[in-house]
């Protein structure tokens, strides 16, 4: 991503640990360095327990990292107080993988889709029902749905809520953790076009995180690959099949052909399993897996270093072909 473009918010240098058992220490993240950029999509990809979810609960002030900075308009807002965190998370609203789990299944579509309006005194009362209602033509729903409950739509519809209620507050970022993963592939499509015409309309800074590349490359205009909690590749979405480098995300693309990838599954043309969160390997992380792998990788951890504009790969091997 060029600088022209408008820096909404950098991660810098995150770290986030949660103590396990037996005294031990797992690093969920391991110094993370993303920049977001307005009107721009950055996929995160990875298999279940890189951390993605981790990263982007850091981001939505949902955990405080255990170190590194996360700056939103130049301002580090991992030590904000309740107040300030409750103000500044109107600009940045999430969409998760099961709608249902965070709409109160008793309430009517008109007061799920305006709940955060009131919330932050944005609308008055005899506003709601026409609020709703713009709010579903928005998304391409009925107006008549104002009347519904959640458990009387498809999954698709309830998604389409979702994302009605997260751009209410016209937030400047939108995270979607999983959000089509749960879809058949058909709706899965049709959300995301919906994503991609609002995200243009709006110009929204969104973060998709998902651990389907194939959909992800699809859209995303910058794409991070997480492994064990390290950025192992930064690249352009459209050049994630072609030019891909660091062997883990090479896999991934291998993966996307042979199997459509499923979270709990390995990748299919990686031979051996990833190793647990709370033994990664001294040097690169990717070295038990990798057929590359030298004495180098088992004793240092390779950084990501820029070999195209946009693009950084965190390798030996790579460094070494490309020098
Ligand atoms: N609150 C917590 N306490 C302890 N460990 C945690 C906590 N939250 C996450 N972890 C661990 O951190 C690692 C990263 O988890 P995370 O949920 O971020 O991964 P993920 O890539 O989003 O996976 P998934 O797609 O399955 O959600 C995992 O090993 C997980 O068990």
């Amino acid at each position: 991503m060029s600088e022209n473009h408008e820096i909404v918010m950098q991660a810098k240098h995150i770290v986030k640990q949660f103590p396990a058992s037996r005294g031990r220490t797992l690093t969920a993240c391991n110094d993370i360095n993303l920049t977001m950029y307005k009107g721009k999509t950055l996929g995160i990809v990875g298999e279940s327990g890189c951390g993605k979810s981790t990263f982007v609960r850091m981001v939505t002030f949902l955990e405080k990292p255990t170190s590194g900075e996360i700056l939103y308009h130049g301002k580090n807002i991992t030590g904000l107080s309740k107040k300030e965190t409750w103000e500044n998370r109107q600009n940045l609203q999430m969409v998760f993988q099961d709608p249902m789990a965070s709409f109160n299944p008793k309430m009517k579509i008109r007061d799920i889709l305006t709940e955060p309006l009131m919330n932050y005194k944005k609308i008055k009362r005899n506003e709601r029902d026409a609020k709703a209602r713009e709010l579903l033509r928005m998304v391409e729903l009925p107006e008549e749905f104002v009347d519904r409950y959640p458990h009387n739509m498809s999954g698709g519809q309830r998604q389409r809520i979702s994302i009605a209620r997260a751009l209410s507050l016209e937030p400047e970022i939108l995270v979607c953790d999983e959000a089509t993963s749960a879809l058949d592939v058909s709706v899965q499509e049709s959300v995301i076009e919906l994503l991609v015409r609002l995200q243009k309309e709006k110009n929204i800074c969104m973060i998709f995180i998902c651990h389907d590349l194939a959909l992800i490359r699809s859209f995303a205009h910058q794409i991070a690959v997480m492994y064990l909690g390290h950025i192992v590749e930064t690249i352009p979405g459209e050049d994630v099949s072609g030019n891909a480098e660091h062997p883990y995300t090479k896999a991934l693309v291998g993966a996307q052909f042979s199997v459509h990838m499923d979270p709990a599954k390995k990748i299919e043309s990686i031979e051996s399993e990833a190793p647990s969160p709370l033994d990664v390997p001294v040097g690169c992380p990717f070295q038990n897996r990798c057929e590359h792998c030298t004495e180098q990788c088992k004793k240092e951890m390779p950084e990501l270093k820029e070999i195209a504009p946009g693009h950084e790969v965190a390798c030996f091997y790579v460094e070494n072909i490309t020098k």
